[in-house]
């Protein structure tokens, strides 16, 4: 059986990147960019002022003191988006408007409650640096400089900065089609009625369509289909319509449990089965035609959902463009001894990681076992309990992986 670190890697190193689309800008939260964007102009355009002031020669008023003020005539006013043309002449001040333009001669900017009004004159009484309060042209960004590398994922913040330089199209990688498919003979979707008291809602269903949401995908739900091989032969007959086929159930040693064989028969070349994770072992993925993958999830809910975190997840990432894909581990203070019976697998478990001060701390869920998707309710991270290990202290130092 396979590692973890050896599944993800294979996962990954099978994994292609997507071709690309363009869309409005308007369109583009949660895709990810495949160009880079550069700035059309400096960024300020032009000098202009951080405050609604006065703008004044620094030459006239870095004397200015209590005893000693200096007083300054006020020759015009200058709003934002104005260009009128107005000259700061020695002795004078000219009001000016947060993002108005610095008028020829000035160099300083006084905010309007440091200095006092009479009539047509103001007093000011201290002295500012030069340049005081004004947004210098190009301090932000020069002309041409890239902003936003490609393969980054599009958050609102990028949106407005393409808006500033004028991208209206925007060029990103293409979502994924993700085929869903749910087997077994006990599993009843939403609303359909329960015949028998060992019949099962298919929550794999929808928490696979929503995990796949999540990771920038596009869910193609194929429905249930029976522990029966020719319905799972004519569900996979149609892989190479989707770029990722996922399927739930089916890959253990159930007597029923078709799928890792019928994938093999329709084109599935498979890289691995079963990896040395908890829960989750009887993973299966597998690649066809160009660049599709196929994972053969398991049907326990916790594995399922588990197996999509920490396997589908990184490589729907890497298929959508994004240079981020892989996750972090980051290190958490346990808040309670934790103890198992078996080591030989590496477990993920279900815990919640929360900050206090300086530092992070890590509590797990009591619901262990992988048939108990509600072990997800309140919690937020996987704690990860390396193979060989079967107790972890209170206060020792673990690592955990945040829900994507
Ligand atoms: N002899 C062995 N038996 C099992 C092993 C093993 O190594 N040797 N592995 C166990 C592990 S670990 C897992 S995980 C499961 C996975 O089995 P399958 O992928 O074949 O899944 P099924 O048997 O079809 O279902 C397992 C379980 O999950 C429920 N289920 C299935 N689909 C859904 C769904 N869409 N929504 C909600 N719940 C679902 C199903 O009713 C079963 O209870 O195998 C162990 N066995
Ligand atoms: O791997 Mo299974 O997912 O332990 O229940």
């Amino acid at each position: 059986m396979i590692s973890y670190e050896e599944a993800i890697s294979t996962v990954l190193e099978h994994t292609r990147v997507i071709d690309t689309e363009r869309v409005f800008i308007n369109q583009a939260l949660g895709r990810v960019l495949a160009e880079d964007v550069l700035s059309d102009t400096d960024k300020p355009p032009f000098d202009n002022s951080a405050m609604d002031g006065y703008a004044v020669r620094h030459e006239d008023i870095k004397l200015a003191s209590e005893e000693n003020p200096v007083k300054l005539k006020v020759v015009g006013e200058l709003s934002a988006g104005e260009d009128k043309s107005i000259v700061v002449e020695k002795g004078t001040a000219v009001v000016i408007f947060t993002g108005a333009p610095i008028p020829q001669g000035a160099d300083t900017v006084i905010p309007f409650e440091m200095v006092q009004k009479e009539g047509d004159h103001i007093l000011i009484k201290h002295p500012l640096k030069a340049w005081s309060n004004i947004r210098k042209k190009g301090e932000e960004v020069k002309q041409g400089e890239l902003l936003i590398k490609k393969g980054t994922h599009i958050r609102p913040y990028e949106v407005g900065i393409m808006a500033s330089v004028n991208k209206v199209l925007v060029s990103v990688y293409r979502k994924p089609k993700v085929a869903i498919l749910v087997t077994g003979d006990e599993i009843k979707d939403v609303g359909e009625i329960i015949e028998k008291p060992t019949q099962i809602r298919s929550s794999n269903s929808y928490v696979l369509i929503s995990q796949v949401i999540r990771s920038g995908g596009e869910p193609h739900y194929l429905g249930i289909v029976k522990d029966d091989q020719e319905e799972i032969t004519r569900a996979l007959a149609h892989l190479k319509d989707y770029d990722v086929f996922i399927t739930t159930g089916g890959v253990s040693m159930g007597g029923k449990d078709y799928v890792q064989y019928l994938v093999r028969e329709c084109g599935v070349d498979v890289k691995f089965h079963k990896v040395r994770i908890k829960p989750a072992k009887p993973v299966l993925f597998g690649t066809y035609g160009e660049r599709g993958l196929f994972f053969g999830l398991p049907g326990n809910p916790v594995s399922c959902s588990m197996a999509f975190d920490l396997i589908v997840h990184p490589a729907l990432l890497k298929m959508s463009g994004r240079s981020d894909y892989a996750h972090k581990t980051f290190k958490a203070i346990l808040k309670e001894d934790f103890s198992r019976k078996d080591a030989e697998r590496r477990e993920f478990v279900r815990s919640y990681v929360w900050f206090e001060e300086d530092k992070a701390y890590c509590s797990y869920s009591p619901k262990t076992q992988s048939h108990m998707l509600t072990s997800y309710i309140d919690m937020n991270a996987y704690m990860v309990v390396y193979e060989g290990i079967k107790e972890i202290k209170k206060d020792s130092l673990v690592d955990v992986i945040l829900f994507p």
